[in-house]
């Protein structure tokens, strides 16, 4: 056994006064001065006073100062500051595993020797519930003693980027590392790290060993003790980690952050025990479409969404270009269990590198939240705490490829297999159309696929194209109503006039309905007009053969008008003949400045008062009751024909989902009605 070597201990403060020494750790200071920025935020007033700290200097002449650091505070505050879970110190340690079976592979091309050493790439994770040790193995290039000291002795130095730098080669590698900190997740969850190493093509190996406090050892290390070739990571795990000891636990954490590396992962779950694969190494998206069955892209659908159903659309396509990404997106066959929480937030898996940076990434805009996608790039920019990625342009850039690339796939499934697609609308259309009020560069493409119910169709099957198709001549707009039960909607009395005219309108029952018709400008030219707002302006348009034959003259109203209008002037804004109506005696609508009746409904519900303003009371000229009502006070005069003044006002809120204006008194007033026919 070769006895060990002197170990280069590092101080707990360092400082780089000579020039050269500051020169070639330029780099270093620059990589180590962004982490202080960015921890910077996190930290109190008095580790940043660490970063803070200048030497003297001498006021009278200018001079160039590196900064100190004090590594074990610099430690201390990364291990705790920089990733927000402690899971992710598997994922860094999978992730330099696979990158050093990555390096040993590109060496192998150019060097014989090492070709002989690269086996199939594998990393094995061993738990050892006695010896309370979490061990992640590789096959990798391993490290010299050199490499120990520049790669994890030095903070914010990363041998992966070196060697990328030199490689020159940057864009098609698959390299994960950058940033030189990952290592250092270990110390989150150990209190003792050690790495038996030997660097392929070399005769030596080598054991580093830190508690992560500011220093750390090498010793040189008995072949037989050592890997073959590669790197063995063995973490001593504190008291608050015994989570990790645990089989499965490692297992599902393995599974989630790094189910998808190009090197196969095997887990001895407790000594002595059989490796068992828990990840193949083969990330399904980065496979060509023509490999994977159907049934094997709906089992990752299931495994990655937690949901059982089968995925009405799956689109999977890689983007080329300045950025390049693959995506892998599923529309579910059901709804997600969140869909309507109040977060409206969607959850997209943000890979980079086929290692997992966010499970929850807010790629896609809120109205896409019932999406299932993933998304592996290598040209998303890493922040070093890979978590914060969320705000860089670029992911924003690729999010609104991904959302434009859906919109496209939904209208080519609703050109193709309208079933299928009506039941994607069934779904989700509720939230697609929330896009229609919030994104109004995306409405034109939202509009095409979007379905609707309407006065010519029981089911959402109606397109604005198939509606603007059969507009009746002199039809200037696209009538909507809106509601929030479908039923009392087709029952409505003020679409009475637009069917005796064979004019369409759109049946809206979703709560965001309310919202789009009023925002959107139209389509095809023509506006969107609320049924129960202002006047209907559609008498210009010719009644259906059916409603001709059956309209009777209207009778001459004015003096019930100017009666209705002073008895209830407390509850109406005005009250007039209609043009809407044909079967109905009554109906209530907005003023022509107001807003639609649902939306201020909708308002006032979350307490906006004041925009529920007062109602139209509109009338039907032609209908029985209202002749008599005209009748009786011309013989009876207004004050005798109170009560049913007011019976009209109430009748016309039931029929619009309100209760009457005074419960009781509308009560003993239809009683009355019922009593007088005796
Ligand atoms: N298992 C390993 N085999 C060989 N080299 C390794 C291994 N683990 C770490 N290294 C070396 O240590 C360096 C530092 O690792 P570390 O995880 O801190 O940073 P990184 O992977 O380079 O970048 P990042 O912070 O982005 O993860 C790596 O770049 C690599 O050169």
């Amino acid at each position: 056994m070769s006895g060990p070597a002197a170990a280069p201990r590092r101080r707990g403060s360092c400082k780089f006064r000579n020039n050269d020494e500051l020169k070639s750790r330029r780099r270093l200071d620059r990589d180590v001065h962004s982490l202080f920025l960015f921890i910077g935020e996190n930290m109190t007033d008095d580790a940043a006073s660490v970063a803070a700290a200048a030497p003297a200097a001498d006021p009278q002449t200018a001079a160039d100062f590196g900064f100190e650091a004090d590594v074990a505070r610099l430690l201390e505050l990364m291990t705790h500051s920089v990733y927000s879970e402690r899971d992710v110190f598997l994922r860094e340690l999978v992730s330099n595993a696979a990158d050093a079976c990555e390096k040993l592979r590109y060496e192998a091309l150019s060097d014989e020797k090492l070709a002989a050493q690269a086996a199939a790439p594998l990393v094995t994770i061993s738990l050892d519930q006695e010896k309370r040790t979490l061990t992640v193995a590789d096959n990798g290039v391993g490290m010299s003693r050199e490499e120990l000291i520049s790669a994890l002795g030095t903070i914010a130095n990363s041998g992966t980027r070196a060697f990328l730098d030199k490689l020159g080669k940057e864009k098609d590698a698959g390299f994960i590392g950058q940033f030189g900190v990952g290592f250092y997740a270990a110390f989150m969850v150990a209190d003792h790290v050690e790495v038996a190493t030997r660097r392929a093509g070399q005769d030596q190996a080598w054991l580093w060993s830190s508690d992560g406090k500011g220093s750390y050892q090498i010793a040189a290390l008995p072949l037989e003790a050592a890997p073959a070739v590669g790197a063995r990571v063995t973490l001593h795990l504190n008291a608050d980690s015994d989570e990790f000891l645990d089989g499965w636990r490692v297992e599902s954490v393995v599974r989630e952050h790094s189910g998808a590396i190009a090197a196969p992962i095997d887990l001895i779950a407790a000594p002595g025990e059989e490796p068992r694969r828990i990840a193949e190494g083969v990330a399904l998206w980065t496979k060509p479409k023509s490999d994977i069955t159907h049934e094997q892209y709906v089992d990752f659908y299931r495994q990655m969404s937690g949901q059982l159903d089968e995925p009405a659309l799956i689109a999977h396509w890689r983007a080329e270009g300045r950025t390049e990404y693959t995506v892998l997106a599923f529309v579910p066959g059901a709804r997600p269990f969140d869909l309507f929480d109040p977060a409206r937030k969607s959850k997209s898996k943000l890979y980079v590198r086929r290692v997992l940076i966010s499970r929850d990434m807010e790629l896609l805009p809120a109205w896409l939240r019932f999406m299932r996608i993933v998304v592996d790039s290598a040209d998303i920019p890493l922040n070093v705490s890979r978590e914060m990625v969320q705000k860089s342009p670029v992911a924003g850039a690729i999010g609104k490829a991904i959302a434009t690339r859906i919109l496209q796939e939904l209208k080519k499934l609703a050109d193709a297999e309208p079933e299928k697609f009506a039941e994607v609308w069934k779904n989700f259309g509720s939230v697609l159309k929330e896009g229609l009020h919030e994104d109004p560069s995306r409405r034109d493409d939202l509009f095409e696929i979007a379905r609707f119910a309407s006065t010519k169709s029981e089911e959402q099957t109606r397109t604005l194209k198939d509606y603007v198709a059969d507009l009746r001549e002199n039809q200037t707009a696209i009538y909507y109503l809106v509601g929030d039960d479908m039923k009392r909607l087709r029952a409505s009395p003020q679409l009475e006039g637009f069917r005796a005219r064979g004019v369409e309108v759109l049946l809206l029952d979703d709560a965001v309905d309310a919202f789009w018709v009023t925002s959107a400008l139209g389509y095809e030219g023509k506006p969107f007009k609320s049924v129960t707002q202002g006047q209907a302006d559609i008498d210009s348009i010719a009644l259906v053969e059916d409603a001709k034959t059956e309209a009777t003259p209207p009778a001459d109203v004015a003096d019930l008008l100017a009666a209705l209008k002073e008895t209830l002037a407390d509850h109406v804004d005005d009250v007039r003949a209609s043009t809407r109506l044909t079967d109905s005696a009554v109906c209530l609508v907005a003023p022509d400045s107001g807003l639609d009746r649902q939306l201020s409904r909708l308002l006032a519900e979350h307490g906006q008062q004041a925009a529920f303003g007062k109602p139209v009371l509109e009338i039907n000229p032609r209908h029985e009751a209202i002749v008599a009502l005209a009748t009786a006070l011309r013989a009876k005069g207004r004050e005798a024909a109170r009560d049913d003044q007011f019976v009209l006002l109430d009748l016309a809120r039931v029929a619009d989902g309100e209760h009457p204006v005074d419960a009781a008194a509308f009560a003993k007033r239809l009683t009355a009605l019922l009593a007088s026919r005796g």
